[in-house]
């Protein structure tokens, strides 16, 4: 079963928004994981206008299920934060500096050298890597000769693809899924993913270990409530029995 991973970014924006502490960080954390979130993921970034490095200290104290760190290892800081911190995953994404999203994955053919030295300090502090690729069969299999143990799908370009057509939007991803089975990779995705597009990619793209999502997710809670929501995703990645019913709304939870 695919697992999901909450990323609370943008619960850091609220509350950076005002200044104090309202929401709580550190709560809704602790909240995901008590609705069945099976991992909090966090994308610090060195203006840290969402996720403070303090609060990923924080965070890991306090956590049960698995921690997952997204950022770009070029950045001296955020690999200290992470060699601290000891997440249980770290994600490397090749973000420039004041990017407003992650918006492509690494070009794992040219940096190959220099992925295969930052995923070795990190595997020798005891922390899964993951790194953040495009679907694209050539890009997995050089992520695979970095020593890395997992690649995370970016999936925004199935996210605008999907309306207008699920199976095209999807197939990049079974071919580079493919891929990462022959070579030996785990398989994460993210980014753009919902409760629209959620089930589709879970049931089409083989061996998908783990989905990180928080624009949607944490959009959907304005309406929904936030124990509904992860329900409703949770609900996405499970198998519906015959006859079953998809949860679309709060009042069939
Ligand atoms: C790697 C990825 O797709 C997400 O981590 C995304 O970048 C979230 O970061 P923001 O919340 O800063 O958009
Ligand atoms: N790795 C993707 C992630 O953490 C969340 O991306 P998004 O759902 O905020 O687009």
């Amino acid at each position: 079963m695919t697992r999901l991973s909450v990323n609370i970014n943008k619960i850091a924006t609220l509350r950076n928004s005002r200044g104090g502490n309202n929401p709580d960080l550190i709560q809704v954390a602790k909240d995901c994981e008590a609705f069945g979130a099976q991992g909090i993921t966090v994308h610090p970034r060195p203006d840290e206008r969402h996720i403070r490095y303090a609060d990923v200290y924080a965070l890991k104290e306090i956590l049960t299920t698995e921690f997952n760190i997204e950022g770009n290892c070029d950045e001296e800081k955020f690999v200290e934060l992470v060699l601290a911190t000891k997440p249980h995953q770290v994600t490397l994404v090749p973000d420039a500096l004041g990017q407003l999203t992650s918006n492509h994955g690494w070009d794992t053919v040219n940096n190959k050298a220099y992925l295969t030295d930052m995923v070795k300090r990190f595997k020798d502090a005891g922390i899964r890597v993951s790194l953040f690729v495009d679907p694209v069969e050539e890009m997995v299999a050089a992520a695979a000769e970095t020593g890395t143990d997992r690649v995370e799908l970016y999936t925004e370009g199935y996210a605008i693809h999907y309306n207008q057509g699920f199976e095209l939007a999807v197939a990049p991803y079974i071919l580079a899924a493919k891929k990462a089975q022959e070579v030996g990779l785990g398989l994460n995705a993210g980014h753009d993913l919902d409760l629209n597009n959620l089930r589709y990619f879970a049931d089409n793209v083989p061996g998908l270990l783990e989905v990180s999502i928080g624009h949607a997710l944490i959009s959907d809670a304005l309406y929904y409530g936030l124990e509904n929501t992860i329900q409703m995703y949770l609900q996405r990645l499970s198998h519906i029995p015959a006859g079953g019913q998809e949860v679309g709304t709060i009042g069939t939870i």
